[in-house]
């Protein structure tokens, strides 16, 4: 049996996008439904000639305080809360002349588009929509009398739901669920807002809360679409925006290949924040987040060759970024081997051509590189929570190092211990990274002991060197970073060993004078840079 259908008499239309209006106003009006609309739609469809009766005429009082006070009266309120199956209800409706409302369309004011195009304060202030989340949240809490649609994605099934009589019960409860994920979506947009700009001012609230990471927090994001499926083919998962315009993933245009899956979004994500560290051209290659690849160089060309060589067996199936446009001869350089994504700044139409030879390669144009000194927030989750903490934008620089040995290090093992130390903030812990003349020679990721990464990027080291045709292992004469400080005397011992020339290294550990101790008897330099980069 199918549910019964409720056809309205009365709607409120009141959209600041008027996609679909004139559509929706038309399929109401046939069915004999009175629309009541505020000034900038109430023109809209006037103009299309659609009857349409102004609030203020209805309501009997103007929009006031340049529109903040439109909606804001008992006449709206009372015509949509009122409960229709409860007769004090009614008798009051009635006393007060308050007419039923059974649909409610609204469109919020475009905050986030506001924010994004870089407005100032005020007017992002005067788009924060109050009349109209109130209309949809009252509309929602009475869905058992009145229909709620808070976008134009809805428009066509209400239609239908019109042509047939009406909606069900269900389908006004589906819609008030949409309607208040909608309106808590669009709170928590603006209190993350008012939150980023206090923590710019460092403005702590009066219980000395630091509000970079406020007493209440609430994720707000809008999905983009349904992924086929999570890590694993069991999961399900999808991608959902969160309105801010960082250069990357959320600004990336796909010039060709196949849908990006769970997976590669993640990799991806990994191998474009690494690659926005450097300013000079350079690649980065990603497997299962962590980078098996980096090099900075003249070109992107020597970057891309500099990168391959440090694990060109990892690299099969990889993910490549660069921050420089693409161009051809590097197009052709990549298709040599089997890649899942590239991701850069902009690819230059010879570079289109070449690549579009491989049909299920997804290649990603981001329109520009974020800055790695952004802020904001990182959140995971856990089993009754989510940890944030604010995002590890931690850069080491010339200055801040301490140099702990006898020996001072060369210009360029400075040069290399910091390239090598940026990249070691991108690599799973615990993270050894070696690095040669700005290219990483071996990386050693996401063991539990530091003296396995040492050793597994050093084995590294020697593959490389085996597949390039050389005797010698890369990592002789390099220098190593480490991610965390050696808590033992081992794990620097391993990375000498490996021929590791100089270290950087956070320091800190309570046997760091036995570690100093043996970097000075193997006549290295070693550097203390006072931050840690765990990345877990
Ligand atoms: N102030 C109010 O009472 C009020 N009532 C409705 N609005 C908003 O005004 C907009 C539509 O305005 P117009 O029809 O004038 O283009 C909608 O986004 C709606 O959410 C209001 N504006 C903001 O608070």
């Amino acid at each position: 049996m199918s549910e019964q259908r409720l056809m309205p008499r009365r709607a409120l239309l009141s959209v600041s996008d008027k996609k679909g209006l004139l559509a929706l106003a038309g399929a109401l009006t046939a069915q004999g439904v009175e629309i009541l609309s505020t000034g900038g739609s109430a023109r809209t469809l006037r103009e299309a000639g659609v009857p349409v009766k102004d609030v203020s005429d209805h309501t009997g009082f103007p929009e006031i305080l340049n529109g903040r006070v439109k909606t804001l009266v008992p006449w709206i309120h009372g015509g949509i809360l009122g409960r229709r199956d409860v007769p004090s209800h009614r008798q009051q409706m009635e006393e007060h002349n308050i007419a039923p409302i059974d649909v409610v369309c609204v469109n919020l004011y475009p905050f986030a588009q506001t924010v994004a195009s870089g407005a100032d304060p005020e007017a992002c202030i005067e788009n924060i929509d109050i009349g109209g989340p109130a209309m949809l949240r009252s509309a929602a809490k009475n869905f058992n009398d009145v229909t709620v649609l808070c976008s134009p994605s809805q428009y066509a099934a209400f239609i239908q739901a019109l042509e047939a009589g009406g909606t069900t019960l269900a389908e006004r409860r589906a819609l008030a669920a949409s309607a208040f994920a909608h309106t808590a979506a669009y709170d928590a947009m603006i209190s993350e807002w008012f939150a980023k700009r206090e923590a710019e001012s460092h403005a702590v609230d009066e219980l000395d809360n630091d509000l970079t990471l406020p007493p209440s927090l609430t994720l707000a994001g809008t999905r983009d679409g349904m992924l086929r499926y999570g890590e694993n083919a069991h999961q399900k998962a999808a991608f959902y925006r969160d309105g801010s315009q960082r250069y990357g993933l959320a600004t990336a245009s796909q010039l060709q290949g196949k849908a990006l899956s769970y997976n590669n979004l993640n990799d991806t994500d990994a191998a474009f924040s690494l690659v926005a560290e450097f300013s000079e051209p350079t690649a980065v290659i990603v497997k299962h987040a962590n980078p098996c690849g980096v090099a900075s160089g003249a070109s992107l060309t020597e970057a891309w060759k500099a990168a391959l060589r440090c694990d060109p067996v990892s690299a099969f199936g990889g993910i490549v970024a660069f921050n420089r446009p693409l161009t051809g001869p590097v197009a052709e350089l990549v298709s040599q081997i089997f890649t899942e994504v590239i991701i850069a700044p902009e690819v230059t139409q010879e570079a289109r051509a070449i690549l579009e030879r491989k049909k299920n390669l997804r290649v990603l144009e981001t329109g520009g590189m974020p800055s790695p000194h952004e802020t904001g927030l990182s959140i995971k989750t856990i089993s009754g929570g989510f940890l944030a903490q604010t995002r590890d934008n931690g850069h080491v620089t010339p200055e801040e190092l301490k140099v702990v040995t006898k020996r001072q290090p060369t210009p360029s093992e400075l040069a290399d211990m910091l390239f090598a130390f940026r990249v070691a903030k991108h690599v799973k812990s615990n993270a050894v990274i070696y690095a040669r003349g700005q290219a990483t020679v071996g990386i050693g990721a996401g063991q539990m002991s530091r003296v396995d990464s040492a050793r597994i990027a050093a084995r590294k080291g020697e593959d490389a060197a085996r597949a390039a045709g050389l005797e010698e292992p890369l990592t002789q004469g390099s220098v190593a970073a480490s991610d965390a400080f050696f808590p033992f005397a081992d794990g620097l011992e391993s990375v000498i060993a490996a021929g590791a020339t100089a270290v950087i290294q956070p320091g800190g550990s309570i046997r760091d004078d036995e570690v100093i101790k043996a970097a000075d008897k193997a006549g290295i330099a070693m550097v203390f840079t006072g931050m840690r980069h765990f990345r877990h």
